[in-house]
C-alpha cells in the first residue's frame, strides 16, 4: 500500500467515528435525562474527552510516522555507506550522465582515477568523450550507442582514458540506462574502475604464457606432492608426450633407468637442502629413445615458507651431443674421405710402433700418391677432383684389411698403416692390390678418367727406427716411384736416403752455383760416320760443385727443375753454346752444328723464342747453326702447343732433333707432322748393337724411317767400333758417344778440332 492510501485511510476512519461520536453522542446524553446544566457540563467534558482521546491518538499516530521515518533514514545512510565502503573498497568511482539535463555526476574516486580532485567541476565531455585513447573510441562508443539502443543490456567496456598527467590509464566502465515512460533514455548511472595494473599483469601474464609455450627448454610445473600441473610445448617436443598424457602424473615415468638409485636420492637430498638442483640426467622419450638433457629443478615456496611446486627446466643435449662427436671425429678425419687424418694416423702409428718394439714385429707404411691428380683438378674442376679422391679412398678401403689403417694425409696424399706385418714382400702384395683398385676408369660427371698411384712402401725396423722416420721413409720412397715412371711402387732403402739428403744439399746449392758460374758447359762431338768428319757438338752441362766434385746432370737437373731454376740454366747453356761455336766459327773451324737440349720448362713457358733469338743475335750466329734437342716424351706431354713452338723455331732457321727416339711412343701421323729435321736414337738401342738382333732391327726401322721422312738420324752412345761401322752401314748420317770422345771442356778439344780448320 502507497503512503498517500495509508493517509487517506487513517483519515476516513477518523472522520467516520468523529461524525458518529458528534451524531451519536449528544443523544446519548439526552437518552440519560439530565438536567440542561449537568447535560451541558457532560458535553464540555465530552468535548474535552474527544479532543484528549483525538490528540492521544495523534501523538502516537505521528510519533510513530516519525519513528519510522527515522528508521528507514538509519536503515537508509546505513545502506548508503555499505554502498560506499563496497565501491570505495573496490575501488570504482560512481558516475550518472544525466542527458536531458546534459550533465554528469562523478565522483570523488572516478575523479581520482583520472587525477582531477574531488572538488573539481567537470563535464562528461572533459572526463571522458576527450580522453579516450584514439584507437579505443570507436569500440566504446559502439557498445554505448548498442546499450541504449536496448541491444545488449548493460553497458560494459574497457577503454584507455588519459589521464591528467599525460598517460594512458586502462578503465572498466559499466552502467546502465534510465528510461522515462516512452522507453526513452532519460540518464545513465554506472561505476568505474581502474584496471591498468590488472591490464599489465595481464600482459605480464600473457608474455609469460607466450614465452613459456615458445621457449625451446622444456619446462615441467609440478605440485608439491610432484604431480604434473602443467608442462610446455618443448616439453612435448622433446619427450614426445603431449600435455594431456602427463597431467596429473609423477615426472617418475620420464626416466631412463641409466642413472642409479643413489642419483636420485642425492638430487632429492640436494633440491630439498638448497631448494635447486642442476645437472645432466638421461630420460626416454616417448618412442623409447633414451637422451641427455641439461636440467634445472628448482622448489617454489609461498610467503609462509610452504612448498607449493617445483619446477623444472631443461635443454635437450642430444643435439649437442651429436655435434660434439661430430667435432671430435673431424678433428680427427678427413671430412671429404671420412678417413683418418694426419694427427690420428700419426697417434695410430706411434702405437703401432710401441707395440711391434714390445712383440717385436715389423709393421708396415705405405705412401699412396694419385699420379697426375693435378690435371684432373685443373681440367675438371676441384669439386671433381673431391669426387675423385672420394671414390679412390672407397676403393682403397675396400681391398684394405680390417685392421690396417688407411688415412688421407691432404691433397692426393694417403697412407696405409699395416699392422703386424709378417714378411715385407706381403707389403708389395697389398701395394699390387691397391694399384689394382685404380685399374677401373672413374665416372667422374659422365667421364671416365684414367688415374694411376704411386706408391712407397717403408718397414719398421728395418727402415727406421720411429713412427717420424717411418713416414718421410715412405713418403721418399713415393717420390722413387714416381721418378721411375709413375704407376709402381718403390721400397725405401738407405741409399735412397742418402740420396734425398744429397738432392736437399744439392737445391740449396744451387742458386749459389749460377751466381758463382760453377756451372760449366762440356762439349760433346758429333761425327758425320760416312766421313769421319767432325760436324759438330752437343753441349751439355756440368756442375763443379766445391765439395762434391762434378755433379751430373741427370742428377741436379731434376732439382732444378724443382727449384725453378731450370730456365736459367737453359739460358745459360744455350747463350754458351751459341758463344762458343762463334769463337770455333771464328777461328777458322769448319762446323755444322751445335746441339742444345731443350728441356720441357722451356715448352711449357713458352720463353723459347726470345731467349733462342737473344742468344743468337748476342753471338752473332746464324740460326741454322744451332740444332734444338727436343725428347720425344716431351713433345708427348705438350702436343699442339709444342708443335706450334717448334714450327716457329723452325720457320726462324733454327734446326730440330727429336732426342731419345724410340722411347716416346710418337704415332707416324703426329711425327709426320712435326717440323723436325733429325732424329736422334736412343742410347738404350745402341748399347747392345751389334749383338742384339732386337736393337739392331729397332736402329734399321728408325733410319729406315728417318730416311722416307727425309731426315736425318743421329746415333747417341756409340762406344765401340763395331756399333759406329753397323751404324753406319745402315746408313746412319752421324755419330755421338764416348768412342769418338767423352763431353768435354771447349779448352780440351783444340786437337779434335784442328783437323776442320780451313786455312784462310
Ligand atoms: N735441358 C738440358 N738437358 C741437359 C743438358 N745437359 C745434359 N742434359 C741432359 O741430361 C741428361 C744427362 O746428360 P749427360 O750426363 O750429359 O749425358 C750425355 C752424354 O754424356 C751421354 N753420352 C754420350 N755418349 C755416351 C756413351 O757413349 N755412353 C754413355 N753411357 N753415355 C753417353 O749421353 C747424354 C746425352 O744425351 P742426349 O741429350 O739425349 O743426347 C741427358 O738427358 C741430357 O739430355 C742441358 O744443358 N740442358
Amino acid at each position: 500500500m502507497t503512503s498517500s492510501r495509508s493517509a487517506w485511510h487513517i483519515t476516513l476512519i477518523y472522520l467516520v467515528v468523529s461524525v458518529l461520536w458528534i451524531l451519536f453522542s449528544d443523544q446519548a446524553l439526552v437518552l440519560l435525562g439530565l438536567d440542561e446544566q449537568a447535560q451541558r457540563r457532560l458535553q464540555t467534558y465530552k468535548g474535552l474527552m474527544f479532543v484528549g482521546v483525538t490528540a492521544t491518538l495523534i501523538f502516537f499516530v505521528v510519533r510513530g510516522h516519525l519513528r519510522r521515518l527515522q528508521q528507514q533514514g538509519r536503515a537508509l545512510r546505513r545502506s548508503e555507506e555499505r554502498f560506499d565502503l563496497a565501491l570505495s573498497g573496490a575501488n570504482d568511482g560512481v558516475w550518472d550522465w544525466d542527458f536531458e539535463a546534459g550533465r554528469g555526476f562523478f565522483s570523488s574516486r572516478c575523479k581520482a582515477i583520472v587525477g582531477y580532485p574531488a572538488d573539481a567541476e567537470l563535464d562528461v565531455r572533459q572526463i571522458w568523450i576527450q580522453r579516450l585513447h584514439p584507437s579505443d573510441r570507436d569500440a566504446a562508443v559502439q557498445v554505448l550507442r548498442a546499450h541504449l539502443l536496448g541491444d545488449i543490456p548493460r553497458y560494459n567496456h574497457t577503454h584507455r582514458i588519459r589521464h591528467t598527467e599525460g598517460h594512458f590509464i586502462w578503465i572498466q566502465a559499466s552502467g546502465r540506462v534510465i528510461r522515462d515512460e516512452q522507453g526513452q533514455p532519460q540518464r545513465i548511472v554506472g561505476i568505474v574502475r581502474d584496471v591498468t595494473e590488472l591490464k599489465s599483469n595481464e600482459e605480464r601474464l600473457r608474455q609469460a604464457a607466450v614465452v613459456f609455450d615458445s621457449t625451446k627448454e622444456g619446462v615441467v610445473i609440478t605440485d608439491a606432492r610432484n604431480r604434473i600441473l602443467n608442462v610446455n610445448q618443448a616439453f612435448c617436443r622433446i619427450t614426445g608426450y603431449s600435455r594431456e598424457q602427463v597431467l596429473g602424473q609423477n615426472p617418475g615415468f620420464l626416466k631412463s633407468g641409466r642413472h642409479n638409485h643413489g642419483f636420485y636420492r642425492e638430487l632429492w637430498a640436494k633440491l630439498q637442502a638448497t631448494g635447486s638442483w642442476q645437472g645432466e640426467i638421461w630420460n626416454r622419450r616417448k618412442d623409447s629413445e633414451i637422451y641427455p638433457q641439461w636440467q634445472t629443478i628448482n622448489a617454489v615456496y609461498d610467503s609462509d615458507g610452504r612448498l607449493t611446486h617445483y619446477v623444472a627446466v631443461f635443454t635437450d643435449l642430444s643435439q649437442l651431443k651429436r655435434s660434439q662427436q661430430e667435432v671430435d671425429f673431424l678433428a680427427h678425419h678427413d671430412p671429404l674421405t671420412r678417413l683418418p687424418n694426419r694427427l690420428l694416423i700419426m697417434e695410430r702409428l706411434n702405437n703401432a710402433v710401441l707395440r711391434a718394439r714390445r712383440h717385436s714385429h715389423r709393421l708396415g707404411l705405405i705412401s699412396i700418391d694419385l699420379d697426375r691428380f693435378k690435371n684432373v683438378n685443373d681440367s675438371l674442376g676441384h669439386s671433381a677432383g673431391d669426387e675423385l679422391l672420394r671414390i679412390a679412398a672407397e676403393r682403397m678401403t675396400g681391398v684394405c684389411r680390417e685392421e690396417d689403417t688407411l688415412a688421407r694425409l691432404g691433397g692426393d696424399e694417403f697412407v696405409l698403416l699395416v699392422d703386424q706385418l709378417d714378411q715385407v714382400e706381403d707389403l708389395a702384395l697389398i701395394a699390387g692390390r691397391i694399384q689394382q683398385a685404380f685399374a677401373q676408369p672413374f665416372e667422374i660427371d659422365g667421364q671416365r678418367i684414367h688415374l694411376t698411384v704411386s706408391l712407397g712402401l717403408s718397414v719398421f725396423p728395418d727402415d727406421c727406427q720411429d713412427a717420424g722416420d717411418l713416414l718421410k721413409n715412405a713418403d721418399t720412397a713415393v717420390s722413387q716411384a714416381k721418378n721411375s715412371g709413375r704407376n709402381s711402387y718403390a721400397f725405401y732403402t738407405q741409399a735412397l736416403t742418402e740420396q734425398a739428403r744429397r738432392q736437399l744439399a744439392l737445391e740449396s746449392n744451387l742458386h749459389q752455383a749460377l751466381a758463382q758460374q760453377q756451372l760449366q758447359v762440356y762439349y760433346q762431338p758429333l761425327i758425320a760416320l760416312h766421313s769421319g768428319r767432325l760436324s759438330g757438338f752437343e753441349a751439355l752441362v756440368r756442375w763443379q760443385h766445391p765439395e762434391l766434385g762434378m755433379v751430373a746432370p741427370d742428377e741436379f737437373l731434376p732439382v732444378a727443375q724443382r727449384a725453378g731454376l731450370m730456365g736459367l740454366i737453359d739460358e745459360y747453356v744455350l747463350s754458351q753454346a751459341c758463344r762458343q761455336m762463334r769463337t770455333w766459327l771464328d777461328a777458322g773451324y769448319q762446323l755444322d752444328t751445335m746441339a742444345v737440349n731443350m728441356s720441357g720448362y722451356w715448352l711449357e713457358r713458352g720463353q723459347v723464342l726470345g731467349s733462342v733469338e737473344q742468344a743468337l743475335h748476342e753471338a752473332g750466329l746464324a740460326a741454322d747453326y744451332l740444332e734444338l734437342e727436343v725428347t720425344e716424351s716431351e713433345i708427348m706431354q705438350h702436343g699442339e702447343q709444342c708443335i706450334e713452338l717448334l714450327d716457329a723455331l723452325r720457320q726462324r732457321g733454327v734446326r730440330l732433333s727429336i732426342d731419345d727416339f724410340g722411347t716416346g711412343y710418337s704415332s707416324l701421323l703426329r711425327l709426320k707432322r712435326l717440323p723436325v729435321n733429325k732424329l736422334k736414337i736412343d742410347r738404350g738401342f745402341i748399347v747392345d748393337l751389334p749383338g742384339d738382333s732386337n736393337d739392331s732391327a729397332i736402329a734399321r726401322a728408325i733410319i729406315a724411317l728417318a730416311q722416307s721422312l727425309q731426315l736425318q738420324v743421329t746415333a747417341e752412345g756409340i762406344e765401340t767400333e763395331a756399333q759406329q761401322t753397323l751404324l753406319r752401314e745402315l746408313g746412319c748420317d752421324i755419330g755421338q758417344g764416348y768412342f769418338f770422345s767423352r763431353p768435354l771442356p771447349a779448352q780440351q778439344l783444340q786437337g779434335l778440332l784442328q783437323g776442320t780448320r780451313i786455312e784462310a
